[in-house]
């Protein structure tokens, strides 16, 4: 539901949160639901995979891919031009025919929704053709006393949420969850904030009253974050790969804040991922999916990608 009237313009609802948070489960299962009914989707991904159009597009009315580019930095001006062009395909149609009166933005993990709500609101068009309805930012609870500790970027999309939606709550303890709940309250305290399991709303248990975790100054965003991706040969050693893989995320999986992989296999295509340390249940993508080079992509900083590149052919000679 919005929260300003209908004055004809476009609205668009900006989904953040950072790598791996769970944005596109949780639309995924928003459009099931039927929410957001008719909305053109933009997913924008830092990497040059994408994935997660593929896995919106059976649920979404209509998919922009905008790959290899934050959408609020280096991909900015691609976003510009793609509502730019939504907007323009909008206001050509009759008055009575204009049936996409929705956008959502799935942003990059590494974007800062301000910075895009900044750039569309000094755009000369866009302005008058876009209304940016809300900002929703999804907090991973396994994972945000690490990420708010050290990342910037974490803090920031926080700060800039009309409405906040903890996930993964299921994988959390009670103390955890309102320690959690806490330190997001404190970064900020006028936001909404909500919790969901999968995507599927949760509703939040009584939590005990507790501190927030002692956040430290951070000064800046540090070294920045920066996509590798590595295409896989198909005769690749897999036993070796394995080894390698699992090596990788248990001796750097800190510095790996995100990792994503599709893989053609028998069954179909197959996308591995992980979160930091921790390695999700591999999931088979839709068969419209296939067709492409074997390959993953890793998101983190510490390591180049020829660190990277080196280590995989020590294992696996690729
Ligand atoms: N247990 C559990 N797993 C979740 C939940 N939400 C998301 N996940 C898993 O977390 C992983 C990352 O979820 P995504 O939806 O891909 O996260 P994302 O924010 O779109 O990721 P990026 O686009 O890479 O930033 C996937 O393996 C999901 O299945 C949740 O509430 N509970």
């Amino acid at each position: 539901m919005s929260r300003f009237p209908d004055d004809g313009r476009l609205r668009l609802t900006i989904l953040g949160g950072y790598l791996g948070s769970g944005k596109t489960t949780w639309l995924r299962h928003q459009l099931f639901e039927g929410v957001f009914r008719g909305a053109h989707i933009l997913v924008n991904e830092a990497a040059e995979t994408p994935v997660d159009d593929t896995l919106l597009a059976s649920q979404a009315a209509s998919v922009t891919m905008l790959a290899g580019g934050c959408a609020c930095c280096t991909g900015k001006d691609d976003l510009v031009a793609a509502l730019r062009m939504l907007s323009d395909s909008q206001s050509r149609k009759r008055t009575d025919d204009r049936s996409t009166r929705r956008i959502v933005l799935e942003t990059s993990g590494l974007a800062d929704p301000a910075a895009i709500l900044d750039a569309i609101q000094k755009d000369s068009v866009l302005v008058h053709h876009i209304r940016v309805d809300e900002i929703v930012v999804l907090v991973d609870a396994l994972n945000a006393a690490d990420q708010l500790r050290t990342e910037y970027l974490g803090r920031a999309q926080i700060e800039a949420a009309d409405r906040i939606i903890l996930t993964k709550v299921d994988l959390v303890p009670d103390p955890t969850l309102a320690t959690v709940l806490a330190t997001v309250r404190k970064l900020n305290p006028a936001a909404k904030i909500e919790a969901a399991v999968k995507g599927q709303e949760f509703a939040l248990p009584d939590l005990p009253e507790v501190p927030p975790y002692n956040l430290p100054r951070i000064k800046d965003a540090g070294e920045a974050i920066a996509p590798t991706r590595i295409d896989i040969p198909d005769d690749v050693d897999w036993a070796g790969f394995s080894v390698w893989l699992s090596a990788l995320l248990y001796a750097r999986g800190d510095d790996l804040v995100r990792v994503k992989g599709v893989f053609e296999t028998p069954a179909g295509p197959l996308l591995i991922q992980a979160v930091r340390k921790s390695v999700q249940p591999p999931e088979l993508l839709p068969p419209e999916a296939g067709q492409r080079q074997n390959q993953i992509v890793f998101i983190g900083r510490g390591y180049t990608g020829d660190e990277l590149r080196r280590s995989l052919n020590y294992f696996a000679r690729c």
